[in-house]
């Protein structure tokens, strides 16, 4: 695939002191995770009868979620990769939801003279919970460490799901994943693209508000559509490919995207398929999201459906997404330089238009953007 982005010929972090890595958290002991899903869910309408059976999924695994320390090996990654183009700029890490927070990190940049931060989140997409929300984080922050006389000034990097790097990391762990196939017929496989569901108002209202909408969806359908077919021609197969959904909250009265993993594992199964594939591109690392609602639930669904059940690998620390992280944090930097940044398809600008994926519940300060 023609995929590579021209890194901009200077390796210059230039003007940004520090990168600001942005992650979700998560609880790393049980009696943490009470506490985190309160959290997550504060003020949001989610079925108390779904944290419970959230929470079951937690200390299935001991109380501890692998994400803290996939975000820790990420920053090692991205680490090695911007020493190695000979870029010594310190990452700080923040997270929403667990230690250490976006806070903690802001007096950490703070006390290593650090004042103008690019931001990066571990979410590639757009969408209120996977975009502004982070912003709406990052204004949070900023307003608690001003009150203690802290400053700074904070640039965010773009949704970098339709970057090429992307695709270019997440097709090198498909196309691993499917040469173990190399026995089935193409009709009996089924290869499932999954992301985090959301409700359908968030869905619709994602993007920079152009009328269009739904770029959350869109987003994912342009990277699913193009690594069914960058397989197919590399694997010289005609596999079928579709998204689907997992991890589903709210009440049941209220629509979230469709289908769920599990129920068109159900269909595919009746309608012939015996070997499905799920490929989480809506997650940058194998989280809870991915051990539990694929590697266990849906693993279940396919033993109950005598499904063979493959799961690919996120991008976790992929070279070919470190690379592409890096280059994204380098391009941005270059654009604050204001130097020119290449094109590709389905960039997004890195400050987020006024009323892009809005909060629907109640507006408030976010950063990095117009409004
Ligand atoms: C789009 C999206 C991403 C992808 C982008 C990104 O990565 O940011 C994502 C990631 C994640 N979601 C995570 C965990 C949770 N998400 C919840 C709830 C929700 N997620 C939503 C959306 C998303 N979520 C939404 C619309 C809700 C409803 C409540 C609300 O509007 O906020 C709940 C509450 C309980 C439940 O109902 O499931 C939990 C525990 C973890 C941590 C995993 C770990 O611990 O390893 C991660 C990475
Ligand atoms: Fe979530």
């Amino acid at each position: 695939m023609t995929s590579q982005t021209n890194p901009p010929t200077t390796a210059d972090l230039s003007p940004y002191d520090a990168v600001l890595l942005l992650g979700f958290g998560g609880p790393e002991a049980p009696e943490e995770v009470m506490p985190f899903l309160r959290r997550v869910t504060a003020g949001r309408g989610i079925p108390d009868e779904r944290l419970e059976s959230v929470a079951e999924h937690y200390h299935h695994f001991g109380g501890r979620s692998p994400i803290n320390d996939q975000n820790r090996a990420l920053l090692a990654a991205l680490r090695a990769e911007l020493d190695s183009r000979g870029i010594d700029t310190p990452i700080v890490w923040g997270n929403r939801n667990s230690e250490p927070f976006i806070d903690d990190a802001l007096r950490e940049a703070h006390a290593a003279g650090q004042q103008r931060l690019v931001a990066l989140t571990t979410s590639a997409y757009s969408s209120y919970s996977s975009c502004r929300q982070y912003r709406e984080n990052l204004a949070d922050a900023l307003d608690t460490v001003t009150q203690e006389g802290l400053s700074f000034e904070i640039d965010k990097v773009a949704q970098y799901a339709p970057r090429p790097g992307f695709a270019e990391a997440n097709l090198g762990e498909l196309v691993r994943a499917l040469r173990a196939l190399d026995g089935a017929p193409d009709a009996e496989i089924a290869l499932l693209f999954v992301t985090h569901s959301i409700p359908d108002a968030m869905d619709d209202t994602s993007g920079p508000g152009d009328g269009e909408g739904n770029l959350y969806q869109r987003q994912h359908l342009a990277l699913a559509a193009r690594l069914t077919q960058e397989a197919n021609r590399v694997l010289g197969r005609d596999l079928t490919g579709e998204l689907v959904f997992c991890s589903r909250s709210g009440p049941p009265t209220q629509p979230w995207l469709e289908p769920d993993v599990n129920d068109r594992m159900r269909e595919l199964a009746t309608a012939g398929v015996r070997t499905v594939v799920t490929a989480p591109i809506g997650f940058v690392s194998d989280h809870m999201e991915v051990v539990y609602d694929l590697d266990t639930e849906a693993q279940e669904t396919a033993d109950e459906l005598g499904l063979t059940h493959v799961r690919v690998p996120t991008v976790g620390t992929d070279a070919a997404f470190v690379r592409d992280l890096v280059d994204a944090l380098l391009e941005r930097a270059a654009e604050a330089r204001g130097e020119d940044v290449p094109l590709f398809e389905g960039r997004m600008p890195s400050r987020c238009a006024v009323g892009c994926c809005p909060n629907l519940r109640q507006a408030r300060p976010a950063l990095c953007g117009s409004d």
